[in-house]
């Protein structure tokens, strides 16, 4: 398309009515139907308890897990991991300790000490941005390495039983600079900004102490996830995603929280996995939408499984086309994910949408933050390695980033992630 301006449009001479008829006539063009839709799909209306509430707030102890799992997801996170660069125990342990409490006074609004110090000569505690933006749910949810458990620290023997690197995947493409760490913190929030701080400060007590320096961070939006009570959200696919996430307690207690098995410290702990999943999203965006809802085996409007109408009809796996072929097929992504075709495996899902600006080549670089929490790291694993080798979703995404981090349960009024470990 040639640079040069319209002549029209250069003498600033089109009118609204002139702009508006050329926006219809470009969407018939890419075949957009503008109002009416197939398949009688209409979008479901909010749930009325789904509100932003910025006043919320969530307390750091005390909790069966730590805040952050279980907690409704916020509409925002700043994910960011960090590699040990002290090799003293000691040292260690006064960062998680410094950590907790900061996060305890964050997640209540509050400021982690002078924004403005009284001296010429002081540096502020605090950055300060998030102040006045009320508590916006912030949950900061703190997770240990493979590293954390070794002889540098003389953890070993705390290791918790299941704590390994992840298995190589058949889908792995991962980039160095975007894997693993021996830290993670997971600061989520309904303003970017209060999410945003939370990690800015801890960083920074990070660095002061000596003990650790950031990793790999994704900044994500729009929670790609639901929780109960929640409207389900939709992922950068323009899907409905989290459907048939984990609500209940009984699954919490059942896919989520170690409830037996090692010592009493790591009860209501979880494994945290962690993958940055570019999504080809131009490539995507050129596909029909009748091939993209085979992609997931849902209804792109409706979320309703290909078998059903309603978003929260349950899947049907077996049925079949009159001329024999399933209707949902057998790559499809919910058909190789589901419970029911994987031995009862189920995780909790906590994802986010991110989004890098553009690549090199001028195209949109944007994918899903994937979250998962799971008592077992290889509940995700059996889960990946299916959708890994078969998922008709792969053409359309690459996994570039990965960490697993264990997150031990929340820690009394008082005290600090993880503070069992040094006190055996
Ligand atoms: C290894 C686990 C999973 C990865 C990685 C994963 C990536 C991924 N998923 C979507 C979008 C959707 N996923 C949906 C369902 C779904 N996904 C997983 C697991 C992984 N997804 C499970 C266990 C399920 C539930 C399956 C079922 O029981 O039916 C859906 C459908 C709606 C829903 O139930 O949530 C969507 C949409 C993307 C975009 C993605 C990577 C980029
Ligand atoms: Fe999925």
């Amino acid at each position: 398309m040639s640079d040069k301006l319209h002549p029209a449009r250069e003498a600033g001479k089109f009118s609204r009515r002139e702009l508006l008829k050329g926006a219809v006539a470009g969407a018939s063009a890419l075949a957009i139907p503008t109002v009416s839709y197939a398949h009688g799909q209409a979008t479901a209306a909010r749930d009325p308890e789904d509100k932003i509430d910025l006043s919320r707030q969530y307390s750091f102890y005390g909790h069966e897990g730590q805040a952050g799992i279980s907690t409704p997801p916020q509409r925002h996170i700043m994910f960011m991991t960090f590699d040990l660069t002290t090799t003293t125990r000691q040292n260690l342990q006064v960062l998680l300790a410094r950590w907790s409490s900061a996060i305890a006074q964050l997640m209540k609004g509050g400021t982690i000490g002078q924004v403005e110090p009284a001296r010429d000569s002081g540096v502020g505690m605090d950055t300060g941005e998030a102040m006045d933006l009320g508590p916006a749910s912030l949950t900061v949810t703190v997770g240990l390495g493979p590293r954390v458990f070794t002889d540098t620290f003389g953890l070993t023997q705390h290791k918790p039983v299941l704590m390994r690197n992840l298995m190589q995947l058949p889908s792995d493409d991962m980039q160095p600079e975007l894997t693993g760490g021996d830290l993670s913190l997971q600061a989520c929030a309904d303003d970017p900004q209060v999410a945003y701080h939370a990690i800015r400060d801890l960083a920074r007590i990070a660095k002061s102490t000596g003990a650790a320096q950031t990793r790999w961070t994704v900044m994500g939006f729009g929670r790609a996830s639901a929780g109960k009570g929640q409207s389900t959200p939709r992922n950068l696919f323009g899907f409905k995603d989290g459907t048939r996430n984990i609500t209940e307690k009984a699954d919490f207690d059942k896919y989520v929280w170690i409830k037996d098995g090692g010592p009493a410290w790591q009860q209501n702990g979880s494994y945290q996995v962690v993958r940055k999943i570019k999504i080809h999203i131009e490539s995507w965006d050129t596909d029909r939408v009748s091939d993209q809802n085979n992609v997931f085996g849902r209804h792109k409007v409706s979320g309703a499984p290909l078998t059903g109408t309603k978003e929260f009809d349950t899947p049907d796996f077996k049925k079949k086309d009159a001329d024999g072929n399933l209707i949902i097929p057998a790559t499809a992504h919910i058909s190789l994910a589901s419970h029911e075709n994987n031995q009862g495996i189920k995780i909790l899902r906590r994802s986010y949408n991110y989004t890098d600006g553009l690549n090199n080549m001028a195209q949109l670089d944007a994918g899903l933050l994937f979250i998962s929490y799971q008592k077992d790291p290889a509940q995700f694993e059996a889960l990946q390695t299916r959708l890994g080798s078969s998922d008709a979703l792969n053409e359309y995404i690459s996994h570039i980033g990965s960490g697993i981090f264990f997150v031990p349960p929340a820690p009394k009024e008082g005290s600090y992630i993880g503070a069992e470990m040094f006190e055996a």
